[in-house]
């Protein structure tokens, strides 16, 4: 399989805080890689540094056979990525902001015009297209960033908790979105905690902890080298954590302690 992405002993540290202790990872054409790991594992960290956003780290990335240290615009045009936290225009309306990314990416206008408008309707939010983004929901605002990561038709993308805020019908949507996009080719990198669409989108899943890959495999290979059952236990069983019962009831006694 083409290989698209690899990394080699990546390593980044904020002050004397290492995050990432010597990463390596890969991933091929057409495969979705479910990325996870705990709150504050480095995730987000990693994706902004094959991003160009993050500075100062060890390893190597390669991205599309390049390193991406060289041309770094030429690889930028390749990539859509769906931030956690959606940073959006409030004062521009959708029309506005997508027509905007669009010609960023080197879309003619009445092309991005045209394609936004599609998708927009599609994903059942077109009647706000020339509304302003302030009026947006949630949900309508999480459309909006994926529809902009998707207008330049990018080769990789890099989603951070694309499916918050999103309605159960529009989750299948974007569900099946993906699946489609993969079997096109495109390369996936998904990053998220609900561990139940991890576990049924990902081809293969990536578990960071610790500042190293705990483990890396399909579903069913996580399954055979560890625990039989959900992600979500496998996740329990990789980050050494059983304690949740314990947590949760010592949670609620102070929160009814009366003094
Ligand atoms: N700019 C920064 N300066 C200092 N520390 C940072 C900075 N950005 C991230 N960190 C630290 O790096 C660690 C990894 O953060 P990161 O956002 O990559 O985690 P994550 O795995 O995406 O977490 P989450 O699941 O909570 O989104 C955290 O301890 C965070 O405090």
């Amino acid at each position: 399989m083409e290989e698209i992405l690899t990394i080699s002993n990546l390593t980044k540290s904020y002050g004397n805080k290492e995050i990432l202790k010597g990463i390596d990872l890969h991933a091929s054409r057409g495969e979705i890689i479910g990325y996870i790991g705990p709150n504050g594992a480095g995730k987000s960290t990693t994706v902004k540094i094959i991003l160009g956003l993050e500075g100062d780290y060890g390893g190597d990335i390669r991205l599309f056979g390049e390193s991406i240290k060289e041309n770094q615009l030429a690889y930028k045009r390749r990539i859509g990525y769906v931030p956690e936290i959606a940073d959006v225009y409030d004062n521009l309306t959708g029309y506005e902001y997508l027509t905007f990314i669009g010609q960023l990416y080197g879309l003619d206008l009445d092309v991005a015009a045209d394609k936004s408008k599609s998708l927009m309707e599609l994903f059942g939010v077109g009647e706000a297209y020339h509304a302003r983004i302030s009026s947006y929901s949630k949900g309508m605002r999480q459309k909006l960033l994926i529809i902009a990561s998707l207008l330049h038709n990018p080769d990789i993308l890099f989603l951070d908790e694309p499916i918050n805020g999103l309605d159960a019908n529009s989750v299948m949507i974007f569900k099946e979105i993906l699946t489609q996009l993969a079997a096109q080719g495109k390369t996936i990198f998904y990053s998220s905690h609900i561990m139940d669409v991890v576990e049924k989108i990902s081809s293969r899943i990536i578990l960071l902890y610790d500042g190293k890959i705990a483990a890396d495999g399909t579903f069913a290979e996580l399954q055979a080298e560890n625990t039989e059952g959900t992600l979500e236990r496998i996740f329990n069983q990789l980050t050494g954590f059983h304690e949740h019962q314990e947590i949760g009831e010592k949670f609620v006694s102070i929160v009814q302690e009366v003094r």
